[in-house]
C-alpha cells in the first residue's frame, strides 16, 4: 500500500462528542409542520444542551419537507401511541395550546434523546465526483466493520448486525430502475441493478461498435451476426432487467450470443476504450459472468455487489461501528455537477473528509450532465497551479477538491484522498494503446508507469491545499472492489481518524 502523510502517528482514544447534525434542524422543522401546522423558523430551533448549528439551513421546501417529515415521525419513541389529533376546528384555544404544549415537550424529549444518542458519532464525508468510488468504499465499510454488506436478507428482513442508512435528502435525480438507495436495498434490488448494468453495458458497446465498424469490424461472421441479434433485443432488455416478461427461451438466447461475442477480439478491443464512451468499469466483469447473472435464480454475490453501479441520487447517513467501538456517522453524496450544492449542507462540523478520485480516469471525459460550466455553491472562479491540458474526469475531480477544501466551513478539515482505482490505472498504463497519461498533464514528463503516475497525481491532490498549515491530507492508493486491498486501506484510516478525535479533544 503507498501512503502519503502529512500528519502525526495515531493513538487509539474514546472519539470525542460531536454537535448537533444540521438537518436536525429541517426535520424538526417537518415534524411541526406535519403535527402542529405550523412552520418554525430555523432559528428558533431547540436542540438540547450543549448543541450548535454551524451552517444555516433553509426552510424546507414542501418536497423536503415530504422526505423530512417522515424521518421527524421515527424521532417520536412511538408513532402508534401519539395522541389522535382532532382536527383544529373542534377544540377550544386553550385545548389546542395544552395539546402544542404536550407535542412541543414530546418532540423535545425524542430531539433530547436523538442528540445524545449521535453525539457519541463523528461525522465522516465521502465525497468525489460521479461515479469515483464513493458508494463502493461506504458498501467496504459496511462490510468490513459489520460483516454485512447489505441491510437485509433476501426475504426482505432486517440482519441484527445491519448499519442503517437513510436518505437525508430528497433524490436530486431519480434513481435508475425504480430502486431504492444504499442501505434499503435488498438481494432482488440488486439482482435488476446488475442486470441492467449488464445491458445497458452491452448495449453501449455494440452500438458504438456499429458507429465504429469499418475500424473495428467483428472477427467472423458468427460475431457479426450475434451483434445483430443482440442489437435487436436490447432494449426490451434494458426495459426490464428483472427479465419478468422475457421468455426462458429468449434469455437462453441472450447468453449465447453474449458467449460468441465474448470469444471475438473486437469485444476485448472495444471494452478496452469503454472509458471514452461512458461504458462502466465493471463491464467486462458482468460480462464475464453473463450466464450466472441472467440465471433464473441468481443470488448477488458480494463481488458483485461492490462492481454494480447504482449511482447514489441522494445524501445518505449511514451509522457505522468499529470492532473498537468507534462510531460514525458517514454521509455519502451524489457526485454529479448539479448535486454538488447539496453537499453543504452536511460541512458542518465534520471530522475528515474522505475525497475519492478516480485516478484511473485521466482520459475519460466528463459524463455528459457534468459539462456544465460552474459548480453551485462553490467557488472555481480562481484556480490553483492548474494542469493545462484537455478536461478529464481525473482533472475535474482535482479542480472540485481544490474547490472543496477552499470552502470556509472546512478550513481546518483534514483531508484523506483515495485515489480510487488503481486496478484500472495499472492496466491503462501497461497498454500499449492506452492514451498517454502526458497528453492529459502536459506538465507530466515522466515515463507511463504506474508509480511515477500516482507519485505526480499524489502531489497535484497535495498542491490543492499547500500553504494551508492548518490541513491535515493524507492520500492512498486505492481499489475500492477489492475487499483486502481496501481493509488494509480502511484499517489505516480507523487510526487517523482516532488520532484526529483525540486531537480535536486536545488531547494530543
Ligand atoms: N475496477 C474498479 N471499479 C471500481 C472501483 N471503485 C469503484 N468501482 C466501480 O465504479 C462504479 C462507480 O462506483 P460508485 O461507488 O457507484 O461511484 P460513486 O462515487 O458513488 O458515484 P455517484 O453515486 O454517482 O456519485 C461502480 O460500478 C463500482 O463498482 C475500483 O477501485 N476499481
Ligand atoms: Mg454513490
Amino acid at each position: 500500500m503507498h501512503s502519503l502523510h502529512h500528519g502525526r502517528q495515531a493513538t487509539p482514544a474514546a472519539p470525542k462528542q460531536s454537535r448537533q447534525p444540521a438537518d436536525l434542524r429541517a426535520r424538526l422543522a417537518a415534524f411541526h409542520l406535519r403535527h402542529l401546522g405550523t412552520r418554525i423558523a430555523p432559528t428558533a430551533a431547540r436542540l438540547g444542551p450543549g448543541t450548535t448549528i454551524m451552517a444555516p439551513l433553509p426552510i424546507p421546501s414542501p418536497e423536503a419537507s415530504d422526505i423530512s417529515a417522515s424521518q421527524a415521525a421515527t424521532l417520536v419513541n412511538d408513532p402508534n401511541q401519539a395522541p389522535s389529533t382532532p382536527p383544529a376546528r373542534d377544540l377550544s384555544e386553550r385545548d389546542q395550546a395544552s395539546l402544542a404544549r404536550k407535542h412541543s415537550a414530546r418532540l423535545d424529549r425524542a430531539l433530547r434523546a436523538e442528540a445524545a444518542e449521535r453525539a457519541q458519532y463523528c461525522k465522516l464525508l465521502l465525497l468525489g465526483t460521479a461515479e469515483s468510488g464513493k458508494s463502493t468504499v461506504l458498501k467496504q465499510m459496511k462490510l468490513i466493520h459489520t460483516g454485512n454488506l447489505l441491510d437485509v436478507a433476501p426475504d426482505g428482513v432486517a440482519l441484527p448486525s445491519a448499519t442503517s442508512s437513510v436518505a437525508v435528502l430528497p433524490s436530486v435525480t431519480p434513481t435508475s430502475g425504480g430502486v431504492g438507495e444504499l442501505g434499503h436495498m435488498a438481494q432482488p434490488d440488486w439482482v435488476v441493478v446488475i442486470r441492467k448494468n449488464l445491458f445497458d453495458s452491452l448495449a453501449l458497446i455494440v452500438q458504438y461498435q456499429a458507429d465504429h465498424a469499418a475500424a473495428k469490424p467483428w472477427a467472423t461472421p458468427e460475431a457479426e451476426s450475434a451483434a445483430a441479434t443482440l442489437r435487436s433485443m436490447i432494449s426490451d432488455l434494458q426495459a426490464n432487467p428483472s427479465l419478468s416478461t422475457v421468455s426462458a427461451d429468449q434469455v437462453v438466447q441472450v447468453v449465447a450470443t453474449i458467449q460468441v461475442l465474448s470469444t471475438d477480439a473486437t469485444l476485448r478491443d472495444v471494452i478496452r476504450i469503454g472509458g471514452q464512451f461512458q461504458l462502466l468499469d465493471s463491464a467486462d466483469a458482468f460480462i464475464r459472468d453473463a450466464a450466472t447473472i441472467l440465471d433464473p435464480s441468481y443470488a448477488p454475490s458480494n463481488d458483485h455487489i461492490l462492481l454494480a453501479r447504482q449511482p447514489t441520487s441522494t445524501i445518505t447517513e449511514t451509522k457505522i461501528v468499529t470492532a473498537q467501538g468507534y462510531k460514525y456517522l458517514v454521509y455519502d453524496v451524489n457526485g454529479s455537477r448539479r448535486a454538488r450544492h447539496t453537499w453543504v449542507q452536511f460541512f458542518d462540523d465534520v471530522l475528515c473528509i474522505i475525497y475519492v478520485a478516480p485516478i484511473s480516469s485521466y482520459d475519460q471525459p466528463l459524463p455528459p450532465g457534468d459539462m456544465l460550466p460552474r459548480t453551485a455553491g462553490f467557488d472555481d472562479t480562481a484556480n490553483f497551479h492548474r494542469p493545462t491540458g484537455p478536461m478529464s474526469r481525473l482533472l475535474d475531480s482535482l479542480l472540485v477538491f481544490e474547490q472543496i477544501m477552499r470552502h470556509p466551513l472546512l478550513k481546518s478539515t483534514a483531508a484523506i484522498i483515495f485515489l480510487n482505482k488503481i486496478d484500472v490505472l495499472r492496466a491503462k498504463l501497461a497498454d500499449p494503446d492506452a492514451a498517454r497519461f502526458a497528453d492529459y498533464f502536459p506538465d507530466y514528463h515522466g515515463p507511463q508507469e504506474f508509480d511515477p503516475v500516482c507519485h505526480y497525481v499524489s502531489n497535484r491532490f497535495a498542491d490543492a491545499v499547500r500553504g494551508q498549515t492548518a490541513r491535515k491530507l493524507y492520500i492512498h492508493l486505492t481499489w475500492a472492489t477489492q475487499t483486502q486491498q481496501i481493509q488494509v486501506v480502511l484499517n489505516t484510516v480507523n487510526k487517523i481518524l482516532i488520532k484526529l478525535n483525540l486531537a480535536k479533544a486536545n488531547l494530543v
